[in-house]
């Protein structure tokens, strides 16, 4: 097994980053890269394991679409039920939807209304944390079905932006694997 900080350099060095998109002044950090590293892949899910194993959650929460990536082994490997929140008009029960605010304009998230109740303890999973938007939505949408939510975990975080802050002032804990700045 390897230690935790190979493990970690392994999976910052994973992502590849391409500059100007998806416009410009972007620095995009592909996670597609990581999911071709087999020994990254696992690694990430690894790490993720060891920290929230045994701490008594009951679902794994993940968005659309990277968020389900991770969020599916990583349930898979607790042992918890897996929950998907989508873009509107994907899921086919009955749902309950939070818009918000993007960088240019608004968006909308959905989340099945039988799949979180007052039981869940809820750890919430993205690919990468930039405004926080997707992830205040997503934690909105499950203390609206009367679940618990006080984690979240990203693979990848760019710090500048602000969303780490965001979530702590919603009760969020944040663990990200890796951090980008602009360069
Ligand atoms: O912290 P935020 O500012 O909300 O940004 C982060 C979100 O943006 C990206 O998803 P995107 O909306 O591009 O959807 P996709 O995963 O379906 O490509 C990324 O995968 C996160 O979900
Ligand atoms: N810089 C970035 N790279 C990849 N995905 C993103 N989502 C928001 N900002 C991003």
């Amino acid at each position: 097994m390897m230690m935790n900080q190979d493990s970690l350099a392994l999976i910052k060095q994973s992502i590849k980053t391409i500059p100007d998109y998806p416009t410009p002044g972007i620095m995009f950090r592909d996670v597609t890269s990581l999911l071709e590293n087999a020994d990254a892949y696992k690694a990430t899910i690894a790490i993720l394991v060891a920290h929230y194993q045994s701490k008594g959650f009951t679902k794994v929460v993940g968005t659309e679409a990277r968020g389900f990536l991770f969020g599916a082994p990583l349930a898979l490997e607790l042992g918890v039920g897996f929950v998907p929140v989508r873009k509107p008009g994907k899921l086919p029960r009955e749902t309950i939807s939070q818009t918000y605010e993007l960088e240019y304009g608004k968006d909308t998230l959905e989340i099945h209304t039988d799949a979180i109740n007052a039981n869940d303890k809820v750890l919430v999973i993205d690919d990468l944390l930039a405004t926080g938007g997707t992830i205040e939505a997503t934690v909105k949408l499950i203390r609206q079905l009367g679940g618990e939510v006080s984690h979240a975990a990203f693979v990848i975080s760019l710090p500048e932006i602000g969303g780490e802050k965001r979530l702590q002032g919603m009760g969020i804990k944040v663990l990200s694997l890796c951090e980008f700045d602009g360069e």
